[in-house]
């Protein structure tokens, strides 16, 4: 398919989630306790948040009316040290949903070994459909409403879908002005002028991407030709398909919310980077896309799911058309799905693992605020391709030990610190 704009704006269904991704968490926790022979009270703690914020934010629209959006901050456990994590705006984002993702925080940092327990912000709202000005008041009204729950050594929020650098511009400028001190370390994922780190903007499609060539050192395919679809051209699908298609691969197939493009002969990444608008949106200017559904079941090499939840299923596991998936996005695959793409000798490598260098760069600029000393872009890179290969090392590592798949070796490793770490607090025994 040729990647020329048509200028069509065509509006495809977004894709039917399966959303149970609380449930999903606690299965594979359960799960994985289970292995590590934990007494049950062990997993009663970790089966959700120790905490759970549920705010309502009033903001006068442009119209002159007042809305009231509804907002959570799920902090899921603080024992390893202050709670990490994003803050999504999404118009269909759940208070479950919003645990969930605190709990894989949680075991994204027991597995990179970073000093913080999990924790998740969402907001119910559709950003696509609003104006900054209107934006700018929502992101401050959070703040205000979980102020007295975050903090730079207490729970630090991030960027997360629909939410981005500006909006952490705003979040900090309001929590300063709540405090009445400057606290860069409140808030990662900001601008480099306000404190943020060099390379965090692209630091988990970057992950994604040392990731991806791990695996293919690992299985003999390289880089070089491999065919790839990525699901989602925001944040960390549009990085992701910029850095794979310099590298020499063939990116067939990309989506977003609209739908999706493909073309066996690969994409015109540099052309579709170009006309993508602010949310990751640019299936919009073809009139040849397809559904996101159909573009999951093309064929490729490695499928990479960078935008929702649950989007990989029972119904659309059997059909997948890959070798390896690559979890990008959180919680992408659920549970019936990853056993069906075992049987079907699918290998996927888990999110918690490999979308983890959004967080370990925010690590590092919550460091540099902290020290007030700043990095260079390749002192950033060069700890993130280290933490990254660490991390992959011992995820495999415990795959092999236990006889178990790439997910459940993740939670297996991610939990341990975090178990260790209430036990040596007195929460629990074992
Ligand atoms: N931004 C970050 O640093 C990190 C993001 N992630 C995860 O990666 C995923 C993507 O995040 P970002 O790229 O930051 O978000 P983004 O907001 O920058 O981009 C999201 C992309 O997904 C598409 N999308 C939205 N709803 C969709 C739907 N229903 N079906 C198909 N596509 C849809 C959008 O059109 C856009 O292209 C999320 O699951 C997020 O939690 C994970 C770790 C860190
Ligand atoms: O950068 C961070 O602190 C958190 C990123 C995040 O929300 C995630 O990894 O899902």
């Amino acid at each position: 398919m040729s990647t020329e704009s048509l200028g069509a704006t065509s509006k495809k269904e977004p894709i039917i989630a399966y959303d149970e991704p609380l449930k999903e968490f606690q299965d594979i926790l359960e799960e994985a306790l289970s292995v590590l022979n934990y007494p049950p009270h062990v997993y009663e703690l970790l089966k959700r948040p120790m905490r759970f914020l549920e705010v309502s934010i009033p903001v006068k629209m442009d119209n002159g009316e007042t809305k009231i959006f509804q907002g959570f901050r799920a902090q899921h456990n603080d024992a390893p040290g202050p709670t990490k994590g994003g803050i999504r705006f999404h118009p269909d984002v759940t208070s479950d949903e919003v645990k969930a993702l605190a709990g894989w925080m949680s075991l994204k940092c027991g597995i990179t070994g970073l000093p913080y327990g999990g924790a998740k912000g969402g907001i119910i709202c559709d950003p696509r459909h609003m104006s900054m000005d209107e934006l700018e008041k929502l992101s401050r009204g959070y703040v205000r409403a979980v102020s007295q729950l975050v903090g730079p050594t207490k729970d630090i929020p991030a960027p997360d879908m629909y939410t981005n650098s500006q909006v952490m511009a705003w979040m900090l400028d309001e929590y300063d002005h709540i405090r009445e001190f400057d606290s860069p370390g409140f808030i990662t994922g900001k601008p480099v002028a306000l404190g943020g780190s060099a390379g965090r903007e692209t630091a988990t499609s970057k992950g994604v991407l040392y990731t991806l060539q791990t695996v293919s050192e690992k299985e003999n395919i390289p880089v070089e030709g491999m065919r790839i679809i990525i699901q989602g051209f925001g944040n960390v699908g549009s990085y992701l398909a910029q850095y794979l298609y310099e590298l020499g691969a063939k990116v067939v197939g990309i989506s977003d919310v609209l739908g999706g493009l493909y073309d066996e002969n690969g994409l015109d990444i540099p052309y579709l980077l170009e006309n993508r608008d602010s949310f990751g949106i640019v299936t919009n200017r073809f009139q040849n896309s397809i559904s996101n559904q159909e573009l999951l079941e093309k064929e490729c090499d490695v499928l990479i799911p960078a935008a929702i939840s649950s989007v990989i299923h029972k119904d659309n596991a059997t059909r997948l058309n890959c070798r390896i998936v690559i979890e990008a996005a959180n919680g992408p695959t659920t549970k019936e799905a990853l056993r069906i793409l075992e049987d079907r000798n699918i290998s996927v490598v888990p999110d918690i693992l490999a979308n983890s260098g959004g967080v370990i760069v925010s690590y590092f600029e919550w460091c540099q605020n902290n020290q007030g000393y700043y990095w260079t872009a390749n002192m950033v890179d060069e700890r993130l391709k280290e933490k990254m290969a660490e991390s992959f090392e011992k995820v495999a590592s415990t795959a092999k030990r236990f006889n178990v798949n790439m997910k459940l070796a993740a939670y297996i490793e991610g939990v341990q610190k975090l178990a260790e770490t209430c036990r040596l607090r007195g929460w629990i025994k074992f």
